[in-house]
């Protein structure tokens, strides 16, 4: 039963005294794409070179998160949405505490992204559409879940049954089917250094 009479409390240590402590700006890069699309391989070389920087970070996976936080959750249209929705809300957590935070997951709905970043600060959310040919994810199948999918074997399965909303406006598109995992990593710390979320020197 949701709470109605609650008041917010404002405590003294700011995100912006935390993310200094740390010697860093916080803010979450979020990977979308469809499954082998690459998300996680991304996301941990991207932590690897943050983390080779002296940069304090916490990678959220999609396959993790769903042994422990969202193990109550399947790949209905809600239950995804509840399952971006919690997610959203612990990396906008995370950002506060002052971390750099990688999430990769499918969230395949645009209006589920729109919420995540609309949680967070402005400028803190990075969208990355990890943007690989529905062919080429599925030639890739590591998982076996394509095979099993086709074969009637999962339901609801993105790209087969389920559908993809590709981002319209992500800060960064990677074509991981044109570029290995070290280029592909590289492309997102290049927008990070351009942009000014590696500067330390204004916080
Ligand atoms: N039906 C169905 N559709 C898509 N994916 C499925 C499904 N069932 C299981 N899996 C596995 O779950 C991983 C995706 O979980 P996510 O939390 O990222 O999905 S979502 O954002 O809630 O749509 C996904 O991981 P990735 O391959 O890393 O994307 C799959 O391993
Ligand atoms: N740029 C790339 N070139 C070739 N293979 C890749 C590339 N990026 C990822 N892969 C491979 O594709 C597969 C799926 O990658 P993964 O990171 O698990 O995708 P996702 O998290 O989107 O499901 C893995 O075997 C991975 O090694």
């Amino acid at each position: 039963m949701p709470q109605t009479h609650l008041h917010w409390h404002h405590h003294p240590v700011q995100q912006s005294q935390r993310a200094a402590m740390k010697g860093q700006r916080a803010f979450v890069l979020w990977f979308t794409g469809l499954s082998g699309s690459g998300k996680s391989s991304i996301a941990g070389a991207v932590e690897c070179l943050l983390a080779e920087r002296g940069r304090h970070t916490y990678l959220l996976d999609g396959d993790n998160v769903r042994y422990g936080l969202c193990a109550d959750l399947g790949f209905s249209r809600a239950d995804r949405t509840e399952n971006i929705r919690r997610v959203g809300e612990v990396a906008s957590l995370m950002v506060d505490a002052g971390l750099i935070v990688l999430a990769a997951f499918i969230s395949p709905e645009r209006a589920q992204r729109k919420n995540v970043r609309q949680r967070l600060p402005a400028g803190q959310f990075i969208e990355v559409f990890v943007d690989v040919p529905l062919p080429v994810c599925e030639s890739r199948d590591v998982k076996g879940l394509y095979q099993k999918a086709r074969a009637g074997l999962i339901i609801d399965f993105t790209g087969v049954h389920s559908g993809y909303e590709a981002p319209e406006n992500p800060e960064i598109v990677i074509r991981n089917h044109q570029i290995d995992i070290d280029a592909a990593a590289a492309q997102v710390l290049d927008y990070l250094q351009r942009e000014g979320y590696l500067d330390r020197s204004d916080i």
